[in-house]
């Protein structure tokens, strides 16, 4: 995590956690919030409790985010700072929001075990699985964020895990504002 993106007076620094779905998004990041004691925010969790949606998309078998309402019910939060954020999307988050954003990525056929595990099929599976391939996500995270804030880390196994954890909870709690 870099301080370039810094200046905002916050006193605990903010982080993104995205990546295709299945990557270990929520995994990671709610270990790092347990090993840091930072608030852990999962975007699709929170769309659901509050609404923040503009109904079902039964396609994709998924709410239809609205990402207006998502910005407005979080502003308050993270201008204070010390949050996790997770979400397989980052180009609607306001910039000044974070201080470093992870692109998590896994190995397609990983990945595709765990999604059909997860359920998913047909149109669902293959946009994910090829999202992945194309890095759309760490494309996204590049071209929305300054990319010295911006990391992409292997989400492959159970080791990838602790060593991503352990690497950013070293970077959160040696962060000075
Ligand atoms: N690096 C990893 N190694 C092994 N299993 C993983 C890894 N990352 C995630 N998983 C497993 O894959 C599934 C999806 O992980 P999850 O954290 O829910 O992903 P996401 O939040 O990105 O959708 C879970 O069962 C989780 O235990």
């Amino acid at each position: 995590m870099s301080r370039a993106n810094n200046g905002t007076g916050r006193p605990k620094p903010n982080l993104l956690i995205t990546g295709t779905p299945g990557t270990g998004k929520s995994t990671t990041a709610s270990a790092v919030a347990q090993a840091t004691n930072l608030r852990y925010i999962c975007i699709g969790d929170l769309v659901k409790e509050k609404n923040l949606h503009d109904g079902w998309d039964d396609k994709f078998k998924s709410y239809i985010i609205n990402e207006d309402l998502v910005c407005d019910e979080l502003e308050d939060v993270m201008v204070g700072g010390g949050n996790i954020v997770d979400y397989h999307g980052c180009d609607f988050f306001p910039e000044r929001w974070f201080d470093g954003v992870v692109v998590l990525q896994t190995e397609n056929s990983i990945l595709y075990d765990r999604l059909t595990r997860r359920g998913y099929s047909g149109t669902k599976l293959s946009n994910n699985l090829q999202c992945e391939m194309y890095q759309v996500l760490h494309e996204e995270a590049k071209e929305s964020y300054q990319e010295a804030i911006v990391v992409a880390l292997q989400s492959n196994t159970i080791e990838d895990i602790n060593r991503n954890v352990a690497l950013l909870t070293e970077k959160i709690t040696s962060w000075r504002p």
